[in-house]
């Protein structure tokens, strides 16, 4: 990853008709505007929809990758694997395939943890005024988006020393610092669906020589959305899309959810011309 660098739009022309295509996208910064309230979020309708027309292709998996818990994600998106859409959840330590049963909760010895986590973080947000704790399935998030830097730098080293205490890798994130019982990441919970989605399925030699059989199609905002980019960097045709400002080991970037929503109306409207109508 290098400093914030100037980078091109990204060209998707290629994966109209690409024989196996996974539409993967993070949610919150990607899909979502910022609110204050977690749970208030609501993504961008256009972008919603292409997903869903996405789904319903041949040889196209569509999947969200995000830190929420998949059961958030299915409710804030209003997608889900019944509805063919995989959830890559509590960044990539909660994997729900498409076609597959709900993954079992935690096991003891994390509920534990969590528990832990909750009680500790409890504590740090009554001493930060402003600030709140996000329970989700696999740990807690310490909000601090409307409070001042003091308090949010004050708020961030007390939960680093919390991490600590639990023996736990904190995750920052967008006005957030995250505590989780698993350890994952999206690149590495990404990289075993698509390897999950086997090789192309029409066996073209000339394809196989090229790439594996697939194409990723990737777009993401945050510190966490790094991983991706850096596990897919070799993969061949892939679009790596990093939205908004800041260092990243993406190959393209724009500026924000808007232009998410369009290339991913434009791609749903390009495959279908192509593929048409699963
Ligand atoms: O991986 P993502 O889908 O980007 O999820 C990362 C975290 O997103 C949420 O926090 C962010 O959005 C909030 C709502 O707009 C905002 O208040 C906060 O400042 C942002 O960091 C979510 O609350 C977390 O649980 C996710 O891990």
């Amino acid at each position: 990853m290098t400093a914030t660098q100037p980078l091109p739009r990204p060209d998707q022309s290629r994966l109209a008709t690409a024989p196996r295509l996974v539409v993967a996208t993070d949610f919150d910064g990607t899909l979502a505007p910022f609110r204050d309230d977690p749970l208030a979020v609501v993504p961008d309708a256009a972008a919603i929809d292409a997903l869903r027309r996405l789904a319903a292709l041949p040889d196209t998996h569509v999947a969200l990758a995000s830190g929420r818990d998949v059961e958030t994600l299915a409710r804030l998106s209003g997608l889900s694997p019944r509805g063919g859409v995989s959830l890559l959840g509590s960044h990539g330590g909660q994997r729900w395939w498409a076609g597959h049963a709900q993954p079992a909760g935690l096991d003891p010895d994390e509920a534990a943890l969590r528990e832990a986590m909750v009680r500790g973080g409890e504590a740090l947000v009554a001493e930060h005024p402003g600030t709140h704790l996000e329970v989700k399935f696999a740990g807690v998030v310490l909000h601090s988006r409307t409070v001042t830097e003091e308090i949010e730098e004050s708020v961030r080293q007390a939960g680093r020393r919390l991490a600590e205490r639990l023996g736990v890798e904190p995750m920052l994130g967008k006005n957030v610092l995250e505590l989780s019982v698993r350890r994952s990441s999206k690149g590495e919970a990404l990289r075993e669906l698509v390897d999950s989605l086997g090789e192309d399925p029409l066996h073209r030699p000339d394809h196989a020589e090229r790439s594996p059989g697939w194409n990723l199609w990737f777009a993401g905002d945050d510190v966490t959305d790094e991983t991706v980019f850096t596990e897919f960097a070799d993969a061949p045709d892939s679009v790596l899309v990093k939205v908004g400002a800041g260092a990243t080991a993406a190959t393209s970037r724009v500026t924000g959810i808007p232009e998410v929503s369009a290339l991913l109306v434009e791609l749903a409207d390009a495959r279908e011309d192509a593929l048409g109508p699963a």
